[in-house]
């Protein structure tokens, strides 16, 4: 492990029922800005990001955070070292208000509203909406806000873009590069415009390994590679 690595794993194996998903996943996320998780559909993102958090067993590995090695702590020990989740189906609670939302996820003392609402206006105007009756791309302002709110060292986002029209997800992404200034990002995304304006650096898994790890930029300029490894074109159309 780098000692500037803020995030590191290291040899990660997990079983999910038959299935070996993780097959020794090893990487470092750099401190600071972005990190993009890659990969064609079902080569093991989410579950890497889980596995990272003790929310799915790991057989084997291990993962440390800027350097202390929390493999064995419980899950909730790890989001209070300042690990935030924002997972990929938007868990807000559609029942409550969008303040209610907020409220339940602070945990320090000083939660950081200013930021959020600096961030996502719309939330401040729509506070006393219930969650379940806003858009997809609100939803998943709050899901973002909600993990915002905290101090947090590191940040891990399940593909936040999924589904949203082009204009939301330049909101979104305006959003995640102005969090990336306060904090590190590990970006699970398939959006490759959203890649390329976001990330420094790029992990690329294939079948339950790291199969690349490198530069955004010189990844993203090599189209051929790109295609081999993502099933894309460099421009994020699916290939032929
Ligand atoms: N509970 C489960 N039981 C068995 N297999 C599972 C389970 N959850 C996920 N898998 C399998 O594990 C593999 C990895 O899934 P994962 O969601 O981590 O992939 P991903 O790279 O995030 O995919 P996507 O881009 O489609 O979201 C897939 O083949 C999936 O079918």
């Amino acid at each position: 492990m780098s000692p500037a690595s803020a995030l590191s794993v290291s040899d990660l194996h997990t079983y999910l029922g038959e299935s070996h998903v993780l097959q020794g996943v090893s990487f470092d996320v750099a401190a600071g800005g972005v990190t993009a998780l890659l990969g064609r559909n079902g080569v093991g993102k989410t579950t890497t990001l889980r596995a990272m958090l003790g929310l799915v067993p790991r057989s084997r590995g291990t993962v440390a955070l800027a350097g202390d090695d929390v493999t064995r702590l419980a899950t909730h020990a790890i989001v209070r070292r300042g690990v935030g989740y924002v997972p990929e189906d938007r868990d807000v609670f559609a029942g409550l208000t969008v303040d209610e939302n907020l409220r339940l996820a602070e945990r320090g003392r000083d939660p950081r509203y200013e930021l959020v609402y600096d961030l996502f206006p719309d939330l401040r105007r729509r506070g006393a909406q219930r969650a379940g009756t806003l858009s997809g791309g609100q939803q998943q302002m709050v899901a973002i806000a909600r993990a915002l709110l905290n101090d947090n060292r590191v940040l891990l986002v399940d593909e936040p873009t999924k589904g949203l029209s082009p204009l939301l997800v330049s909101e979104v992404a305006s959003a995640l590069e102005r969090a990336a200034q306060l904090t590190t990002v590990l970006l699970v995304e398939q959006n490759l415009g959203v890649v390329q304006r976001l990330a420094r650096h790029v992990v690329v898994l294939d079948g339950g390994r790291v199969v690349y790890e490198g530069v955004a930029e010189e990844l993203l300029a090599d189209h051929a590679r790109v295609r081999q490894l993502l099933g894309v074109h460099g421009e994020g159309r699916p290939a032929a």
